[in-house]
């Protein structure tokens, strides 16, 4: 029985030898996501935030420092099935059909497909791709696919979900309904989230408090609650409210 489903960074630090210099990709970073809780990390590029994602996920190792993800360390979390990832170029298999690339971590975990049969059909429906199971990547638009890698990091029911910049590629209005869409998606199966993005009112919208980070070395800056109440509805997007949180995240992006 696993009775935490958060996130937890414990002075972590990460650094990589370059030529002659040695890179602070993370220096000292404590950052708490509770269970069921949205977080948003925003930052400039290069202040650590692919870093934090990939240590995380079990990808890289930190230089010091404790990680823990469903209060297990990120590899074992990885290899239980209890985290999702969803990246920026949806990076689907483009031989395989809708239905086939949803069930890829299936396949890597080594569970039966047949028992997740009903799990894949509930999860195109979730995202909005009935009628679509068969087709290839190649013929879906690139919202679309990013509904398919959604679906994707969903399918072992992760406690955890890992996005990054999962719709940065979108237009600016396509993004927004990704966005509604994606709310949507949490608020019914809440698992802990951590989104890296680059989009303040992506950022707002979406979370329960925003991580600012700063880079060299990389660090947390400042972190914005967000007390929006859920659902929040299109609307919120040209509120006083609403603004006054953005600005509260640019001040912040800039050293405030
Ligand atoms: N494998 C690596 N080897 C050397 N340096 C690295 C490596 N990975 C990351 N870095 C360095 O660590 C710093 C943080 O990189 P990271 O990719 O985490 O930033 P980021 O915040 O995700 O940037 P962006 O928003 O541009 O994606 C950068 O200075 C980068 O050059």
């Amino acid at each position: 029985m696993i009775s935490n489903t958060g996130i937890t960074l414990e002075t972590v630090s990460r650094s990589f030898q370059g030529r002659g210099t040695v890179v602070q990709a993370l220096d000292n970073v404590s950052l708490d996501c509770p269970a069921g809780s949205f977080t948003a990390l925003i930052g400039p590029s290069g202040c650590g935030k692919s870093t934090m994602l990939r240590l995380a996920l079990g990808l890289d190792d930190a230089t010091s420092g404790e990680i823990g993800v469903a209060g297990m360390k990120p590899q074992q979390a990885a290899k239980a099935g209890l985290t999702g990832v969803a990246f920026q170029d949806a990076a689907l298999m483009p031989w395989r059909s809708v239905e086939d690339n949803i069930a890829l971590p299936l396949d890597v975990l080594g569970r039966k497909r047949s028992d997740f049969t009903a799990k894949i059909d509930g999860l195109i429906d979730l995202v909005g791709l009935k009628g679509f199971e068969k087709s290839l990547p190649g013929e879906l638009s690139g919202g679309m696919r990013q509904r398919v890698s959604i679906a994707r990091a969903l399918v072992t029911d992760p406690k955890v979900l890992f996005l990054d910049e999962p719709f940065g590629a979108l237009d600016q209005i396509l993004r927004r309904q990704m966005n509604i869409e994606l709310q949507r998606i949490w608020m019914k199966n809440r698992a802990t989230t951590l989104l890296v993005t680059h989009g303040i009112d992506e950022a707002v919208f979406l979370a329960d408090r925003v991580v600012v980070m700063q880079s060299r070395p990389g660090r947390i800056g400042k972190v914005v609650d967000i007390p929006l109440a859920r659902p929040r509805l299109p609307e919120i997007f040209t509120t006083p409210e609403f603004h006054a949180l953005e600005d509260q995240v640019a001040e912040a992006l800039d050293g405030h």
